[in-house]
Formats: C-alpha cells, sequence, structure tokens
C-alpha cells in the first residue's frame, strides 16, 4: 500500500513537473513564478525516487494497541490526518529512536523491518513493555537501539559511498540530531562515533524541521576535502534533502579554485591570527605616500603634491576608518581640495595683496576639472589603488619589499616561506587571506554592477541578433507570402530583446545553495562544519562571517587534528566568537572500529594525551590486528603480498593502504603491480577495490581493510604525527595490518 501511494505521489509529482514546464508566463514575475514551480517540482521529483529503497524501515506498537510505522519521508492515506508512513524526522517518529524498556515512552514494542527492493525480507522486534506476555518470545536487546540492524549495518562491506543511518540512529547520537536550531553545537567524538553521519542527518532534521527560515537562507556543510565531500554526497539525497551546499573552506571565495599543493608548515603560517594584522599591513603599504613631491600637469598649468600633503590626506582618511577601497573617494576629496586650493591660490592672488579673487563657485569649478583630468586620476590610482584581494594576497607574496614592510611580525625564515611568484594558482590556506583581504578592502560594488550592466548589454545584444536571424529567416520560412500574412505570429512579433535577454537570465534561476555558493557575502541559516579540529584560526573567521547569526554544529576529534593550525581545544577556538556561550555533547561509541583494533589505537590515544578516553567499540570481530616489521630494503616486497593477500580476503569490500607522504611516490607503482585499478593521487576514488591514499587523505573515511605502511615514518613526518597514526589506525570497518620498517 504504502509504493503504491508512493508511485501515485511520483506520479502527480511528475505530471505537475510536466505541466510546469510547459506554461510560458509573459511578465518577468510570472515567469520567475514559474521557474520556482518548476524548481519545487524536480526536487520533489528527485527526493520521491530517493526513497525507493527501504521507504519504510520501522513499526512502533504503541500502549493503545495502535502502531505507527516510521520511513524515509511522510506519506499520507487520503486525508492529511491519516499518516500512512511517520518521516524519520517527525517528532511522533523519535521513540522508536529513543524508547528503552527503561523509559518505553508508550512504547509496547519496537519493531525494525527489512526490505528488498519492494518486498519485506526480515523483522527484528525489541519489546519494551516487559511485562507484556502477548510479546514473549520476541528479542530484547536492551542497550543499543535496533542491536540487530545496527550490527548488520556496520559489519556491511563499504562500498566507498557514506550510506544513510536513519534505521538504526542511536539515541545519543539522536540527541545531536535533533539539537535546537540556534546557537553552536560542538560535538566531540572519537573515530567511527557517527559524527559525519550525525551531521549529515542533523542537515536533514534542520531542513525539515525549519525548512522556512533555511530554505532560504541555505545550510553550508563545510567538509576536509574533495575526496572526503565526494564520499558523503549521496547520502543527503537518499535522506531526501537538496538545497545543502557542500564545500571545503578552499571553495568558499567565489571566482578562486584552490588547487595549489604546498607545504603543512607553509599552511600553518598562512592559518595564524596573525595574518589579519599582515594583510591589514599590506593593504597599508599599498596608500602611498613617495619621497618626492609629485608634478602633475593640467592643461596649460602645473599642481604639485607634497609628500607632507598626501600624507596629511592619507593620515585624515585613515582616521574616518573605512575599509580601503570604500575609503578611496575620501581620498579624492581631500586630495582634489588640495589642489584646487593650490590652483586658487596662484589664479586668484590679489596683486595688490588683498583676499583671493576667486569664489566658493570658482573653486567647485576647478575641482570638477581636476577631477575630469587623466593625469590627476592616474595619480590618484597610484598613490591609492582600488585593489582586489587577489592583487593584495599575490602581491604581498610575490614582493620581498611588500613581505618585509607587512610581516613584521613573522621570523626572517617565516617570510621567506611565505614567498612565491604569483603564477601557480591558489592554496586551500590562501582561500581564508583572501577572504580577509576582500573584508579589508571593503566590497566596492560599482564594478560588478558595471560588469552586470555591461552583461546585461552583451545579452541584448545577442538577443537582437537572435531576433535578426529569426527575421531573417522568416523570408525563407515563409515564402509563400500567403503563409506570412495568414496571421502566424513570428517570434520577433512576441519579444523585444531587452525581453529575451531577461528570459536569458531567467533560464538560469538559481537554487538558493547555488545563489548563496555565488556570493562571498552570504549569510547561511546554518553552518555545519565536519572534521572541524583541521580549520585554521584564519578559516574560523571566514566560516564565522558566513555565519553571523552563529547558528552552527561543529564535528570533529581534537584527538585526530592533523593540520598543524587545527584545534586542540574547542574552548580557545570558539572563545573569540562566541565566548563560553557554546553548548557540548560527546558520542562515546565507536561503530567502526572493531574493539580488538581500538585496542591498538587506544595505545596510541594515550600517548598523544594520557587523560583522553577511547570510545567504546560496539562490537568485536574475533580478528587481531596483524602487525610486521620488514627490513626497510624489503618493504615494497613485502607490500605488494600484503594487498594481495588483503584482496584475496576483502569479498565485495574495499582496501585503503595508508602511507607516509613521503613514500607516496615510491609506494605507488608497488600497489598498481599488486593490484592494476588501485586509485591514487591527489583525488582518488574511493569505489576502487583498493585505494593508496595519506593520512590527510584518509581523515574521515573508511574502509573495509586497511594496511598502515611504515607508522614510525608517519609519526616523525608531522609534529602530528601521533594524531595522524591514531586516525590512521581507526580506518578499518574489519581488519587492520600494520607494516613497520623501524
Ligand atoms: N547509528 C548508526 N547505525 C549504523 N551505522 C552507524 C551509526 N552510526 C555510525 N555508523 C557508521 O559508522 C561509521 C563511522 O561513522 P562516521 O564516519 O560518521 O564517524 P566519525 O565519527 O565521523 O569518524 P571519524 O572521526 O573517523 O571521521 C560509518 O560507516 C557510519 O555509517
Amino acid at each position: 500500500m504504502l509504493y503504491r501511494q508512493l508511485d501515485g505521489l511520483r506520479a502527480q509529482a511528475a505530471r505537475r513537473l510536466a505541466t510546469a514546464l510547459r506554461g510560458s508566463g509573459g511578465t518577468q514575475q510570472e515567469r520567475s513564478q514559474r521557474d520556482s514551480t518548476v524548481r519545487m517540482y524536480t526536487d520533489q521529483v528527485e527526493r520521491l525516487g530517493a526513497v525507493e529503497q527501504g521507504l519504510c524501515f520501522g513499526r512502533l506498537d504503541l500502549d493503545d494497541d495502535t502502531h505507527l510505522y516510521v520511513g524515509r519521508i511522510g506519506i499520507f492515506g487520503t486525508d492529511e490526518h491519516d499518516a500512512l508512513l511517520l518521516d524519520w524526522r517527525a517528532p511522533a517518529a523519535r521513540a522508536f529512536y529513543l524508547a528503552t524498556a527503561a523509559t518505553p515512552d508508550g512504547v509496547r514494542r519496537r519493531r525494525h523491518i527489512r526490505t528488498r527492493y519492494r518486498e519485506v525480507v526480515g523483522l527484528d522486534d525489541e519489546v519494551l513493555d516487559l511485562t507484556d506476555a502477548t510479546l514473549a518470545g520476541s528479542r530484547n536487546t536492551g542497550g543499543l537501539t535496533g542491536e540487530a540492524a545496527l550490527l548488520a549495518a556496520v559489519n556491511a562491506s563499504r562500498t566507498g559511498r557514506m550510506t544513510d543511518i536513519v534505521r538504526t540512529i542511536q539515541a545519543e547520537q539522536d540527541t545531536v540530531i535533533r539539537a535546537d536550531l540556534d546557537g553552536v553545537l560542538v560535538v566531540q567524538g572519537g573515530p567511527g562515533t557517527g559524527k559525519t553521519a550525525v551531521a549529515l542527518h542533523r542537515a536533514a532534521y534542520l531542513l525539515y524541521t525549519h525548512r522556512q527560515i533555511l530554505s532560504t537562507r541555505g545550510v553550508l556543510l563545510v567538509g576536509p576535502n574533495a575526496t572526503f565531500l565526494r564520499y558523503i554526497s549521496q547520502v543527503l539525497p537518499t535522506l531526501a534533502e537538496t538545497g545543502v551546499l557542500l564545500r571545503t573552506v578552499g571553495e568558499l571565495f567565489p571566482g578562486v579554485t584552490a588547487t595549489r599543493a604546498e607545504s603543512a608548515e607553509v599552511a600553518e603560517i598562512k592559518g595564524r591570527l596573525d595574518m589579519v594584522e599582515v594583510l591589514a599591513a599590506a593593504i597599508r603599504d599599498r596608500e602611498r605616500v613617495p619621497d618626492e613631491p609629485v608634478e602633475i600637469n593640467i592643461e596649460r598649468d602645473r599642481v604639485v603634491l607634497t609628500p607632507a600633503t598626501i600624507a596629511a590626506a592619507r593620515d585624515r582618511v585613515r582616521r574616518m576608518d573605512r575599509p580601503h577601497n570604500l575609503a578611496r573617494p575620501l581620498f579624492d576629496i581631500e586630495i582634489i581640495h588640495a589642489l584646487a586650493d593650490q590652483l586658487a591660490e596662484r589664479i586668484g592672488a590679489d596683486p595688490l595683496g588683498g583676499e583671493n579673487l576667486l569664489d566658493e563657485a570658482d573653486l567647485a569649478e576647478f575641482r570638477r576639472e581636476l577631477r575630469a583630468e587623466p593625469e590627476v586620476q592616474a595619480v590618484l590610482d597610484w598613490l591609492w589603488p582600488v585593489l582586489t584581494p587577489q592583487q593584495v594576497v599575490a602581491g604581498l607574496f610575490a614582493s620581498d619589499t611588500r613581505l618585509a614592510a607587512a610581516t613584521t611580525n613573522l621570523t626572517e625564515a617565516e617570510r621567506a616561506a611565505l614567498r612565491r611568484e604569483p603564477r601557480g594558482g591558489w592554496s586551500p590556506a590562501d582561500v581564508p587571506l583572501l577572504d580577509e583581504a576582500a573584508e579589508l578592502l571593503g566590497e566596492d560594488d560599482r564594478a560588478a554592477r558595471a560588469r552586470a550592466e555591461r552583461q546585461r548589454q552583451a545579452e541584448i545584444e545577442y538577443a537582437e541578433g537572435v531576433l535578426e536571424i529569426a527575421a531573417g529567416s522568416k523570408s525563407i520560412d515563409f515564402e509563400d507570402e500567403a503563409d506570412a500574412e495568414d496571421g502566424m505570429l513570428d517570434v520577433t512579433d512576441l519579444l523585444v530583446a531587452d525581453q529575451l535577454a531577461d528570459r536569458q537570465v531567467d533560464g538560469e534561476q538559481l537554487t538558493t545553495a547555488e545563489r548563496a555558493a555565488a556570493d562571498r557575502g552570504w549569510a547561511f541559516g546554518h553552518v555545519i562544519v565536519d572534521e572541524a579540529q583541521e580549520l585554521s584560526p584564519m578559516a574560523w573567521r571566514v566560516l564565522m562571517r558566513r555565519s553571523p547569526n552563529r547558528s552552527m554544529t561543529l564535528v570533529g576529534d581534537v584527538a585526530q587534528t592533523g593540520a598543524l593550525s587545527g584545534a586542540l581545544s574547542w574552548d580557545r577556538v570558539l572563545e573569540p566568537y562566541v565566548g563560553d556561550r557554546w553548548r557540548l555533547e560527546e558520542l562515546t561509541v565507536s561503530y567502526r572500529t572493531p574493539a580488538e583494533i581500538m585496542a591498538v589505537a587506544a595505545k596510541v590515544l594515550a600517548e598523544i594525551d594520557p587523560t583522553l578516553t577511547p570510545p567504546r567499540a560496539v562490537r568485536g570481530t574475533g580478528e587481531q590486528p596483524w602487525d610486521e616489521r620488514v627490513p626497510r630494503a624489503g618493504l615494497a616486497d613485502r607490500l605488494d603480498a600484503a594487498i594481495r593477500a588483503e584482496v584475496g580476503q576483502l569479498g565485495d569490500g574495499r582496501l585503503g593502504v595508508i602511507v607516509p607522504a613521503g613514500l607516496v611516490d615510491e609506494l605507488a607503482p608497488v600497489a598498481r603491480a599488486a593490484e592494476p585499478e588501485v586509485a591514487l593521487g591527489d583525488d582518488p576514488e574511493l569505489r576502487s577495490r583498493v585505494v593508496m591514499l595519506t593520512v590527510a587523505q584518509a581523515k574521515g573515511l573508511e574502509f573495509d581493510s586497511v594496511v598502515v605502511v611504515d607508522p614510525e615514518l608517519i609519526v616523525a613526518e608531522s609534529p602530528r604525527g601521533r594524531s595522524d597514526l591514531y586516525v590512521a589506525l581507526t580506518r578499518a570497518t574489519q581488519r587492520l595490518g600494520v607494516l613497520r620498517t623501524g
């Protein structure tokens, strides 16, 4: 019955979409209305398409002998009070995740329903009302919610893409998912405790519960790298959600693609809070006061700007405390006034020694003329150039003199590390600097508006071209005069060029996420950050700007911090922005890492910080991790054999080979020889059976089986090496092997 209803809903949505697509409103408002209707039905068709598998996964039998079915979306019967299926995010569905024998909350029995395509293939019952004899014989698991379904999920082979956990959300996770929208919520949890899963489900929950606000303001979900974002990208649509913007911090500056590689040490310098002052100094350095007077020839005259005049103008403007670009008009006024006064003094001087003969109207005329002088404009541009963030940052790193002027708070070596030629693109750590520079410069949107107008003119010209072609082809299309006269309208009768241009623009109607992506100043309704421990202080500034209402969910683990400028304490990260006004939730159970592997990882964790407790593994596999010492010279051969052996045991799962960054080049051919289809490189395809990657790349990911190569070198490669090793050791869901050379 549910699927019949679903099919009906799909057919209805498809019909509505088709009708909307056919519609052609006349006015711009009507067209825009039509586009948003099309978008709404497209979303609906997509959403209904995504819930085919496991549409209904639970049933609650209640004390009053009624029952509720819980599923991926809500479905109603003939009237809207008749809920056939409850959306998992609905308040009434919550008991499915929270009810226990101790606090049954009106639930007698919770049933997990397993389906394959549209068939029910299994049931697991948990009796919560232990006094109910009629339910005797059903399994009662206590502790975990839906233990059988949970274990089936955590033991399933990995696919290289994350899947949703709506069927088996656990109580501590549910608390996070359904926490209030407002304020900053930090979710701290060890590896595999479901932080990423919870963050994604929270996004879906918030969009469901606060649709009004969030569909217009959007939700930004930040992850550590492109590989990771691809890994999680399909979870949201299957959770029936679209309209969340997934980005790395390196993608948050519109128009910049940050692909340049750079060392962790350089990234660390760029991530320091000191860079705010460095950039401010770099911009001040562009507000020039020359050593010599500047002569300007105007018509048949000549004026001179002394360094003292320029310095006085600059200081007065700086005191007004406006961002650099927005202060430029003020600087212009100062300089033009000074020049006009100079002219007036010369031209209007009374030969008899009386008062100046010129009046205010004459001065105004001088100023107007001076402003129109190209040479005056050129000097103003030189003294106080309007800058783009790219010019500031690239210009700073490309010049020893500028670096010396702006980085007095850095050491000589740090300054040298920042030095680079302007070509070669941007690195992820440059993006927060560009964003900061944009703030310091101030958005002078005159240029953008002029560009938009030019673009519109170009579109009108294009549209005129289209109309001309249409008009030109008329003589061919309608060679028969009678046809042309028979009252048929042609395109030129219906449209004028600028309407056609509007339509061009309308045709690209953007979703909230798309508009937000293109707008640096966008204020999101909610910001979710995964692997939040990795962000530098400069990156936090970017995210805080995107979240002026401070409605944020930050998930991470300070024991896993690998970035040198990453967080070691949430207090320290958040203090500058919200003081102590943030909430902490902790996740304590690892669903990924089996007990045997967690025991190995726990030793490394104790070395990172003996006060930290590792998460409790939800299960054991009975299989001990293997650990082998090989001579350095024999590493390649042994790795080859290990990959072949693990692949042999893999079934339809995935193997991850985690290697020190310094060994990637040497070991890549080894992996290729052992498994020709191995994925490696900057952005490996995780659906491949075997993936070779560094710890930084493996962050947040998981594989059925993992081989960690040369743990000592992983530790030695970075001051945060122990955390890196902890991450590497906790990526496996089933088997772990370690190859040591030391
Ligand atoms: N309630 C649950 N039911 C089923 N599977 C779960 C549940 N919670 C988490 N998992 C699974 O456990 C694995 C680890 O989850 P996830 O990647 O979200 O952990 P994490 O805390 O982000 O880990 P890391 O710190 O390593 O990034 C995933 O495969 C996830 O699907």
